[in-house]
């Protein structure tokens, strides 16, 4: 049977172009011309899969589901055998006390597979149960087993982070789902057999009407699942919108924002639009739903009709006798309920497996951004860094890659600066040298080997990250610092001497063990620059052979920033420093200066050879800065960042690109 096509519906537009439902999807175009017969054919497979997730969450429980249901099957089935045999006998000839006493063997048989019955089913309930939050655990695990090991660009996809958000919103959740509705499924289908063994005893013409009401409701209960799943997932940008407009308008980090800007009306009324979206296409769902279960109740109600009516025929024409045509209407009844259970849970079974499958589709999307298997190799103390030719665009950038054929070099014991304005590249820069992004061309080889070919976990090892966009975890003060690492409490307080968090945990009321996240109880909250002293800690506590220092005194006061560069200074004399930092006179100690614009690398040098450039983009951007603090300098000598050219002396080699 082929589904009808849908009828076209009204969709008020979203707020914004991209947020438009995306009926280009092929997998969604698929979905929705799938006949029955394809739906009955994915289900088995997709049953099949939730089984395989059962079963690796907990083999006993997995095996006694099915094996109870099944059990309780079979005594259902000998149960309506033995009715038969109970009829039989009360409607023989001869007086009542001996027809009773003659159907008492089969009415035992009838208490005791009741009995049997009903034990198995709790068993069977009860070790479906159990199965639930084992599979949900076994699900969140893999999930955020994959989430956390993906390459970072994987979380610069806009379809891959679709994809994230079925599958954790939902997807992850279904997974249980799916399982629990596959075993009813199967419950539901070991009753049904049961008494359609029971019916083709009694008279095989029976059996075929039995599943002429079967159909009718099969084909309405898959439809509706369909029609839910492909609007639910037309709209996934939509609802991702809505999920992040909802964090803005209820979390405590926009809070303040919020208030300031007087935000809330304007969020509020995107909020709306997207919601008022959301509910036009979920009410448009609900009413063809109710449309198609509405068709397939009539039908399959027309199908039982002409069940009881043929049964009447064949008692009037003697085909069957009467204890069988009784024993019949009651195999009929207990068929139906077995599959209202069947087609209620043939209907979520399937609703369950389409989320199920966007979870199993977001695995396999991120099982393709895995990093390559650890090498094993380990990069040795740096002796020299080098990247040559980088080019690297994010996901989606592909026409305007923010690094363009980058050259530099970081030797043992430099202090290396990148200077340039925003967005020119140095933290794309910064991630690749620190192995978190890899480059689409070129190489970047520590001590004259290609990263690539190094162990990432071994060479991130040797790396200390003070990163532009820290995060607070909310966790102690002291694992903020020490993060993965052991805790040596040496090093720790050497780390927080020379990041200036020693002052931010003394006044902590539980210090190194407060808690830094004020949500939750005992918690505390740091200003912004505590906030980076901490995240300063953390890159020094490390034993790295290169620390890469991106912007780590943006939001620290005067004195802090000294001590950091000062640290930072020092800490060259026996590691590496890579620093980013917009505070020029900070780099004037640099030992090579590498001045990115756009991408490539345009000045190279010392900040005196950088200085001698006469048009030189260092000189013009230093001279800015200097002359704010003095009002004087050569401002009025470099006419404006126009003006600014690569220099040529002491101009980097990536100027011939
Ligand atoms: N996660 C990302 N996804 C897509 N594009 C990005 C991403 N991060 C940065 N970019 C783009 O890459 C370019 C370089 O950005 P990058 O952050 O490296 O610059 P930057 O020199 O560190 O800037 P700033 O001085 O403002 O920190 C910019 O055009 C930016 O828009």
């Amino acid at each position: 049977m082929r589904l009808r096509r849908r009828t076209p519906r009204p969709r008020p537009a979203p707020t914004l172009p991209e947020l438009k439902a995306s009926r280009n999807n092929p997998w969604v175009r698929d979905l929705e011309a799938a006949s029955l017969w394809v739906v009955a054919t994915r289900l088995p497979a997709m049953v099949a899969l939730a089984l395989g997730w059962a079963w690796r969450a907990s083999r006993i429980d997995t095996f006694a589901t099915v094996g109870l249901n099944l059990g309780a099957g079979v005594a259902g089935a000998a149960g309506l055998l033995a009715v038969s045999g109970v009829l039989e006998e009360l409607f023989a000839a001869g007086p009542t006390p001996d027809r009773v006493r003659a159907a008492l063997p089969a009415l035992i048989l009838v208490g005791g597979a009741a009995l049997a019955r009903g034990a198995l089913t709790a068993g069977a309930g009860w070790a479906q149960a159990r199965l639930e939050p084992q599979v949900e655990r076994a699900a969140e695990l893999e999930l955020f087993e994959l989430t956390s090991h993906m390459r970072l660009e994987a979380f610069d996809d806009s379809d891959l982070a679709d994809a994230m958000y079925r599958a954790r919103g939902r997807g992850v959740a279904e997974v249980a789902r799916t399982v629990t509705f596959s075993i009813d499924v199967l419950t539901g289908l070991i009753g049904l057999v049961a008494v359609a063994g029971v019916l083709t005893v009694l008279h095989p013409l029976l059996l075929g009407l039995l599943v002429l009401t079967v159909v009718p409701d099969g084909w309405a209960a898959a439809r509706a699942a369909r029609l839910r799943y492909s609007r639910t997932r037309e709209i996934t940008t939509t609802r991702r919108r809505q999920w992040m407009l909802s964090d803005l308008l209820a979390e405590r980090d926009s809070a303040a924002e919020l208030r300031a800007y007087n935000m809330r009306a304007f969020l509020l009324a995107e909020y709306t639009v997207i919601a008022d979206h959301v509910r036009a296409v979920m009410l448009g769902v609900a009413w063809r739903q109710t449309q198609v279960r509405a068709a397939g109740d009539a039908v399959g109600g027309a199908a039982t009709v002409l069940t009881y009516i043929v049964l009447g025929v064949l008692l009037q024409v003697g085909s069957v006798p009467l204890a069988v045509a009784g024993t019949a209407v009651l195999a009929i009844r207990q068929g139906q309920t077995s599959l209202n259970q069947l087609l209620y849970s043939l209907n979520y079974c399937y609703e369950s497996a389409l989320f199920f499958n966007d979870f199993l589709e977001f695995c396999h999307q991120a099982r393709t951004r895995l990093p390559a298997p650890p090498t094993g190799v380990d990069p040795g103390e740096l002796r020299e860094l080098t990247a040559r030719g980088v080019v690297f665009a994010y996901p989606g950038d592909q026409e305007r890659p923010a690094l363009r054929g980058v050259d530099i070099d970081i030797r043992h014991g430099e202090i290396v600066a990148l200077v340039g304005e925003n967005g020119s590249g140095k933290s794309t820069l910064a991630r690749l040298l620190a192995g978190l992004y890899t480059p689409h061309e070129g190489t970047i080889s520590w001590n004259g080997a290609d990263t690539a070919t190094l162990d990432p976990e071994k060479l991130r090892d040797r790396i200390g990250l003070i990163s532009q966009d820290y995060t607070q975890w909310p966790l102690s003060a002291r694992r903020n610092i020490t993060m993965s690492d052991e805790t040596d409490e040496q090093r720790l307080r050497r780390a927080m001497d020379l990041s200036g968090a020693d002052e931010v945990v003394d006044d902590l009321d539980k210090g190194l063990d407060t808690l830094l996240d004020k949500r939750f109880v005992g918690g505390a909250d740091l200003s912004g620059g505590q906030k980076q002293r901490i995240a300063a800690a953390r890159g020094l506590y490390r034993r790295a052979d290169l620390v890469i220092a991106d912007e780590p005194t943006a939001a620290l006061d005067a004195k802090a920033e000294k001590r950091l560069f000062d640290t930072l200074h020092a800490a060259a004399q026996d590691t590496t420093v890579l620093l980013i930092t917009h505070r020029l006179a900070s780099v004037r100690m640099a030992d090579r200066i590498y001045v990115l614009d756009r991408g490539r690398v345009v000045e190279q040098g010392t900040h005196e050879e950088l200085m001698a450039l006469p048009d030189g983009r260092y000189r013009y951007l230093f001279t800015l800065q200097a002359d704010a603090y003095t009002g004087q300098g050569l401002a009025g000598e470099t006419a404006s960042p126009g003006a600014a050219r690569p220099g040529t002396a002491a101009s980097a080699s990536s100027d011939a690109r």
